[in-house]
């Protein structure tokens, strides 16, 4: 659905350099601190900045996408949005101009719901308000591919979860929608997401299935002595802790079954992105 191949931009103290692809049918996290390049690398996914390397669209390999590819992107980019003089009244109206897969019945349905007022001037509107009409308009003209970069910066915990489940009813309704998204607070995604990239200084530093990185990955605690008898194998980042070192691997299980007392504590993105930043090369 969407692909990305070495992809490279430069700026004066930064470079992104990464591939990355979002299959149909999937829920694609880009998980990364602030500055790792996150919005950089959904700017030329979109075509929005210059960059070396490939993008392909929908199979087609793209300088920009034209409109008819547009359309059937919905997009939530962290410095887009409507002026703040319009209402959504106006807006509804430019959506229905612009998109010809508008679905204007939906929009209202979802303004209702989000409980977005139709005549207020967008100027008025909450941080929260903002971050809902923004996803509202990627939801509403059929899009086939989400591409959202931090849809949830700002919100509260409960209009979070309300605009998960938007998503959740989105991948829901056809099986071969796709959504690229991105968060630094790795407890939206968990259960939401597919796959997880995570990103680090431009570089993606891991690529994995959500449920393989939940089941597969562990964080070992370990004293010094026994991290000296630890096979190697399956280690990817150690880090030094007050009481020895602290490892994340791979194959939780076999260091389970070989080294009984050793306290292993399952994966989470959070601790595995930690681990992967912070952590030294094994
Ligand atoms: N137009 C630009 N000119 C120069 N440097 C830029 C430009 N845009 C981004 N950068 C730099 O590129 C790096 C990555 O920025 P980017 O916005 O992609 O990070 P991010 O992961 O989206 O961060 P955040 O989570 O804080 O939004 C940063 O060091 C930033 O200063």
């Amino acid at each position: 659905m969407l692909q990305l191949e070495h992809v490279r931009k430069r700026y004066a103290d930064f470079q992104l350099q990464c591939s990355l692809t979002v299959n149909s049918g999937r829920i694609t996290a880009l998980i990364g601190a602030n500055g790792a390049g996150k919005s950089t690398l959904f700017k030329a996914a979109l075509g929005l900045i210059a960059h070396e390397g490939n993008v392909s669209l929908f199979g087609e390999r793209i300088d920009q996408p034209d409109e008819r590819q547009l359309e059937r992107i919905g997009v939530v980019l962290a410095d887009s949005g409507f002026s703040a003089y319009l209402t959504l009244q106006d807006v509804r109206r430019i959506l229905k101009r612009m998109y010809p897969g508008f679905e204007e019945e939906r929009f209202l349905t979802l303004c209702r719901r989000l409980e977005l007022p139709m005549q207020k001037k967008i100027r008025t509107f909450s941080t929260g308000m903002r971050a809902k009409l923004k996803m509202v308009c990627a939801l509403t003209h059929q899009a086939q591919l989400l591409v959202l970069d931090e849809p949830t910066a700002g919100l509260d915990v409960l209009a979070r979860d309300e605009l998960l489940e938007l998503l959740r009813e989105y991948m829901a309704e056809d099986e071969r929608r796709s959504i690229l998204i991105s968060s630094h607070i790795s407890s939206d995604l968990e259960p939401l997401c597919d796959d997880v990239y995570m990103i680090d200084q431009g570089t993606i530093v891991l690529h994995e299935e959500t449920d393989v990185l939940l089941d597969a990955y562990g964080l070992i605690k370990a004293s010094d002595e026994q991290y000296a008898h630890l096979d190697r194998r399956y280690l990817l980042r150690v880090k030094r802790e007050p009481y020895g070192v602290s490892c994340l691997c791979r194959e939780r299980s076999f260091y389970a079954e070989n080294y009984p007392g050793l306290v292993i504590e399952k994966g989470s993105i959070d601790r595995v992105m930690t681990m992967m930043i912070r952590g030294e090369q094994v």
